[in-house]
């Protein structure tokens, strides 16, 4: 990461910051960079107004000519009282339309990742933190502060023209005041934003061991092997390791920022005695010398307020290009132009000298993998762990492209396909499955949201995934809230408000969630019982025994009598199928399955003949 992005790609975002607030309030903004501008003008105007009337009043001007400048006087003083309040207002609403906008545009660029590979990229994950946690506010943010420096510029502007003026000598003592104390602060917000970004990974690292320590999931073992005193020790070296770069950062700043307040105020005074100086000998009004005070505090004001806002926008950039990045990135996945549609399966779905492997540094997990899943017939994929069986899966669903080879569907390469229409046709209970804080009924009609309201099949579904007598004993059966997350204050109190399942129980669950869409034309199982108990898997074999009669699925199980009955098993190693056949055939190949299904099946038989 860096804090350099050159001037035209900060041009650029500054151009789609505007371009994105314009669309989220399209009449809003121009109205609040107009008052904006009003705001750079009032101070200005208000000093002229001065000078009038007190070079009027010297030189003993009448109630006629005074009274319209002492109105005018009145008229900004109200302008600027007002000003900031409906500046304020209209920024609050325009900060919601942005965050409305960049919300929806960042989380649909999230929905054109159809692939698993760019969410796994650690350094794509970074970007993504960072823009999610800038892109409610980022884009306002920069407006802002870009439309705060041109104000701060007008005032500025103004104040030096009118001096230039009046007096040529008292712009340049007004100039000396303020263009060294500019530049200086600006080279102090680089440093501090070089510093800001420096310690970046001491934060992330501290905040990783500050949630670790509040994580619930990480509860048991913190407590267990007495983690907690390490991990806090950790998160506070981080710490202060952040906080003595910044305590270094904050000295020089310090030394820098009284300098530079002694020279102001010397030059300023320097200025105010030699301006007084000339009113006496008269080649200045007094007028003109109520214009030089409010000039020097104006533009003082005004520079500070620019250094401010360009150090603001300075981090605003920075962080809303990774906004803009994520925003804008291509699809992960190569789409394909014209996609064809995906036919019900009618053949079978064939790897064909399938390789594989994660990233170009990472060795190979599939070496030219011939299979062929039949249509209508059940596949059983073995082997031992880390042999590449749940990659195959997540390559049949299109989550990551073969490096070499292909995956056919009916003959059909799945790269012609739209991933989402691929899976439509799909149905899977992943290894890692999700357990959604909803309710029951919602957890499994997730499976297929067009039947999410159709109560009588969200229970069959839970019937046949062995779920429905644990949902019932719920207490509000299947409109019970699976999480201890409550939605609002009235549900805080309420103990029945949220249930916690076993893992076995939620298992089921997400079985369910998957037989709720099985008139796809291919079920993925991947441990589909990994966590259930004997009772429980016995009969979610025999239900699938009797249900995938005429369905096309892959199972992945590591309990060899799960998938004996499967049509054809295959025996996964080194990146390759070694074994191909029914039970009964590997069983006379004799080779790795025939030994670790007697392995298995020695482990019983040791218990129950003891
Ligand atoms: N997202 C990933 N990025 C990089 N490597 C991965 C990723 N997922 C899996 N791997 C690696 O790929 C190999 C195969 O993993 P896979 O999960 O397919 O094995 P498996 O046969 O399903 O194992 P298990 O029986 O333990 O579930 C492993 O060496 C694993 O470390």
């Amino acid at each position: 990461m860096t804090t350099d992005l050159g001037a035209r790609r900060v041009l650029s975002l500054l151009v789609s910051a505007f371009r994105l607030t314009r669309a989220a309030a399209p009449a809003g903004t121009p109205l609040y960079a107009v008052l904006c501008l009003l705001a750079g003008v009032v101070p200005l105007a208000a000093a002229w107004c001065t000078k009038i009337l007190l070079d009027g009043l010297a030189a003993g001007g009448g109630w006629a000519t005074l009274v319209p400048w002492a109105v005018a006087l009145a008229v900004t003083g109200l302008v600027s009282g007002l000003l900031p309040v409906a500046s304020e207002y209209l920024k609050q609403r325009l900060d919601r339309a942005v965050a409305v906008l960049t919300m929806d545009r960042l989380y649909q660029a999230m929905g054109r990742l159809t692939g698993l590979a760019r969410m796994e990229d650690p350094r794509f994950r970074d970007k993504l933190q960072l823009a999610q946690q800038t892109g409610r506010s980022g884009p306002g943010q920069l407006v802002d502060d870009g439309l705060g420096a041109v104000q701060a510029a007008v005032t500025t502007g103004g104040f030096l023209a009118t001096l230039l003026l009046l007096d040529v000598g008292m712009a340049v003592v007004v100039l000396l005041a303020a263009v060294p104390a500019l530049i200086a602060h600006l080279r102090l917000s680089r440093a501090r934003a070089e510093v800001l970004w420096s310690i970046t990974p001491a934060e992330r690292r501290e905040v990783f061991y500050a949630e670790l320590l509040s994580s619930l999931d990480a509860a048991k073992e913190l407590r267990l092997l007495g983690l907690g005193d390490l991990f806090r020790r950790r998160m506070l070296v981080e710490l202060t390791a952040a906080h003595a770069v910044v305590e270094g950062q904050d000295r020089r700043d310090a030394r820098v920022r009284g300098l530079l307040a002694g020279l102001t105020a010397l030059v300023s005074a320097a200025g105010l005695v030699w301006s007084v100086w000339l009113a006496a000998k008269g080649s200045l009004s007094i007028g003109d010398v109520a214009m030089f005070v409010a000039a020097v505090a104006g533009v003082q004001g005004a520079s500070q307020g620019l250094v401010h806002n360009l150090a603001s926008a300075h981090h605003s950039v920075l962080l809303f290009h990774h906004y803009q990045e994520i925003e804008s990135q291509p699809p992960d996945l190569p789409l394909a132009v014209a996609p064809s549609a995906v036919p019900p399966l009618r053949r079978g779905i064939e790897l064909r000298d399938v390789w594989f492997r994660y990233a170009e540094d990472q060795p190979w997990v599939l070496c030219g993998v011939n299979l062929t899943i039949p249509h209508g017939r059940s596949l059983a994929l073995v082997g031992l762990n880390g042999a590449g069986k749940s990659t195959i899966v997540k390559l049949l669903c299109r989550f990551y492209d073969p490096c070499r080879g292909a995956i056919l569907w009916d003959g059909v390469d799945l790269r012609s396909f739209a991933p989402e229409d691929l899976r439509a046709r799909v149905g899977a209970v992943f290894q890692d499955y999700m357990r959604y804080d909803l309710s029951a009924a919602e957890n499994i009609g997730l499976g297929d949201v067009s039947s999410m309201d159709d109560r009588a099949r969200v229970v069959a579904a839970a019937q046949r995934a062995g779920a429905h007598d644990v949902v019932t004993a719920l207490p509000r059966g299947y409109d019970t809230l699976l999480s201890r997350m409550f939605f609002d204050e009235a549900d805080r109190e309420d103990p029945e408000t949220g249930v916690l399942l076993s893992g076995g129980q939620w298992q089921r669950l997400a079985l369910a969630r998957a037989f709720l869409r099985d008139r796809r034309d291919l079920m993925i199982l991947d441990e589909p019982s990994s966590g259930l108990d004997a009772q429980a898997e016995h009969e979610v074999h025999n239900s699938l025994r009797r249900h995938r009669g005429e369905a096309t699925s892959v199972l992945i199980s590591h309990r060899l009598g799960a998938v004996r009955d499967a049509g054809v098993i295959a025996v996964l190693t080194g990146g390759q199928v070694a074994e191909l056949g029914t039970h009964d055939e590997l069983l006379s190949l004799d080779g790795d399955y025939a030994r670790l299904f007697r392995l298995q099946a020695s482990g019983y038989d040791e218990v129950v003949t003891r």
